[in-house]
């Protein structure tokens, strides 16, 4: 297999909670390559957070290796620089939101980076707009609708150009026109990503592979374009 073009790889992951007998992950291989989307379905229980918590560096699996861009995952500070590629969306936005202005939450990321307050303004502007929310960047962030808030916490994430993104549950409680939007989004992006939803036709409108996270697996679940398809 290249590894080049290979993102994330998962090589027999097993994962059990200190003092639970049973494995959450049990084996788990997995890999995502560049320009790949990637829905992950599964009932609750079935390890999907655990697993993108383990992908992040955020809880460690008790055997098996990750590979990140091409570097395996040996020690904190491999999952430090990785993340700086990854662009991570919390299920809460709430979680992802802290400053008091649209502008001040959006260009928090590449200020961090050391760009200058008018070249992070610059790349917020352009990204707010590229999500629809020109006009925004003023606005009182604790003050926007629960949908607005998911946008302009992908705004967050994508001004800083991940090479892969991770989306945690991003339609729970969004209105239709909301999902509309990010459907479009997801659509139209040319970042890989891996997405867990528990919806299934969400899925399926954004990807083609959808995988079931099942007995500490992760079981393909074909080709959705031709299930949805074969339904129609
Ligand atoms: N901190 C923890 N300590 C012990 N067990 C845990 C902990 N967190 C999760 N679990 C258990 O591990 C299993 C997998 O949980 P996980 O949250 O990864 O599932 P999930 O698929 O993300 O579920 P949901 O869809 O409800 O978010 C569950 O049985 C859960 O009860």
């Amino acid at each position: 297999m290249g590894t080049h073009d290979t993102i994330l790889e998962l090589d027999r992951l097993c994962f059990s909670y200190p003092g639970r007998k049973r494995r959450v992950l049990d084996e788990l291989s997995f890999s995502l390559c560049q320009g790949d989307k990637i829905g992950l379905i599964g009932p609750n229980g079935s390890g999907k957070s655990t697993l993108l918590h383990i992908i992040m560096g955020l809880l460690q699996p008790m055997s098996g290796e990750i590979r990140l861009f091409g570097n395996t995952m040996k020690a904190e500070k491999d999952f430090r620089s990785a993340r700086q590629q990854i662009g991570f969306l919390f299920q809460n936005a709430d979680d992802q939101l802290f400053s008091p202005t649209v502008l001040e939450d959006v260009a928090f990321g590449p200020l961090n980076l050391g760009k200058t307050p008018e070249e992070a303004r610059e790349m917020s502007l352009q990204t707010l707009a590229r999500l629809e929310l020109d006009g925004f960047e003023d606005r009182i962030t604790y003050k926007l609708s629960g949908g607005e808030k998911k946008l302009v916490s992908l705004a967050t994430v994508l001004v800083m150009s991940p090479k892969l993104l991770i989306l945690d549950e991003p339609t729970t409680g969004l209105d239709p026109e909301t999902m509309e939007r990010i459907i479009r989004i997801l659509k139209h992006l040319s970042i890989s990503f891996l997405v867990v939803s528990h919806q299934y036709d969400f899925l399926a409108s954004i990807t083609k592979d959808i995988y079931r996270v099942q007995n500490g697996g992760l079981v393909y679940d074909g080709d959705a374009a031709s299930l949805c398809r074969n339904a129609g």
